[in-house]
């Protein structure tokens, strides 16, 4: 679902992210994890060509669209349906004034859908919402509810590939592990490709099967999850290891 080769993104010549070998099948979850400034965010956003201003270079194939040379229309069909984004503060991307319904109505729409109520209560159920949260405004849930709402949009839309940029570090604890929760079980049941985005390696040890580890727009080490976390190969991953609670 995701393929990536030899990527590199450069702002004003400087190489923010370089990235040999990227891959995401589906039913599968890679988490890039690093220190902040590592290039992790700038390596998620260039999948979807998101990246404004940068020099872009190398292959990128996200659900078999060429992103460095699809025309706009084409990375736009696959932008939020196919390949959804998911944030970490979703709340800030909701329209205050919108309820919940209207705002997942109003966006299958512009993706040429016009599902009925009952497809959007099948989403809301898949990420463990009442369908009722579907008559709030963003004010009236909770990070945690808003964050499975901007899942429950993804799986309204048909994505088959996630990519979830920090998506609880918003969050306290319990609400953290409900939302980790709803992410593994939907990549088990829908067979989603999940690219997760995290400083966090205690909840990367929960759900990924494959580990990059950014340091400085680089890739330092990548390999499966439980070998990384259990036996780092380099000191930086061994350093992050360190740092945890
Ligand atoms: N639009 C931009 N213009 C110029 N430089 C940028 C731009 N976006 C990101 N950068 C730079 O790219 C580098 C990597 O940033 P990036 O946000 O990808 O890191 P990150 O690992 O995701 O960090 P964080 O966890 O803080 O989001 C940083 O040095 C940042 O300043």
């Amino acid at each position: 679902m995701i393929e990536v080769r030899d990527l590199k993104v450069c702002y004003a010549g400087r190489t923010v992210a370089d990235v040999p070998e990227l891959d995401v099948g589906a039913g599968e979850c890679v988490a890039i994890v690093g220190e902040s400034g590592s290039g992790k965010s700038t390596t998620l956003l260039a999948l979807l060509g998101l990246t404004d201003g940068a020099d872009v270079s190398g292959h990128i194939r996200v659900c078999g669209v060429d992103v460095l040379t699809a025309p706009p229309r084409e990375l736009r069909a696959i932008r939020g349906a196919r390949a959804a984004l998911v944030l970490q503060s979703p709340q800030a991307a909701l329209s205050p004034a919108t309820r919940l319904g209207v705002l997942m109505r109003r966006a299958l729409r512009l993706h040429g859908r016009d599902d009925g109520a009952a497809a959007m209560a099948r989403a809301m159920e898949a990420v463990l919402l009442d369908p009722a949260i579907l008559r709030r405004y963003p004010h009236e849930v909770s990070g945690g509810q808003a964050q499975r709402f901007a899942i429950a949009l993804a799986i309204a839309l048909g994505a088959e590939v996630i990519l979830a940029d920090e998506p609880t570090s918003a969050l306290d604890v319990t609400v953290q592990a409900e939302v980790v929760g709803v992410l593994r079980r939907l990549r088990a049941e829908r067979d989603l490709a999940l690219l997760l985005v995290s400083h966090d390696l205690a909840l990367v040890s929960t759900i990924a099967d494959r580990v990059l580890v950014m340091k400085d727009g680089a890739v330092v080490e990548s390999g499966p999850a439980a070998r990384v976390l259990a036996e780092p190969a380099h000191p930086y991953t061994r350093e992050l290891l360190e740092a945890l609670p």
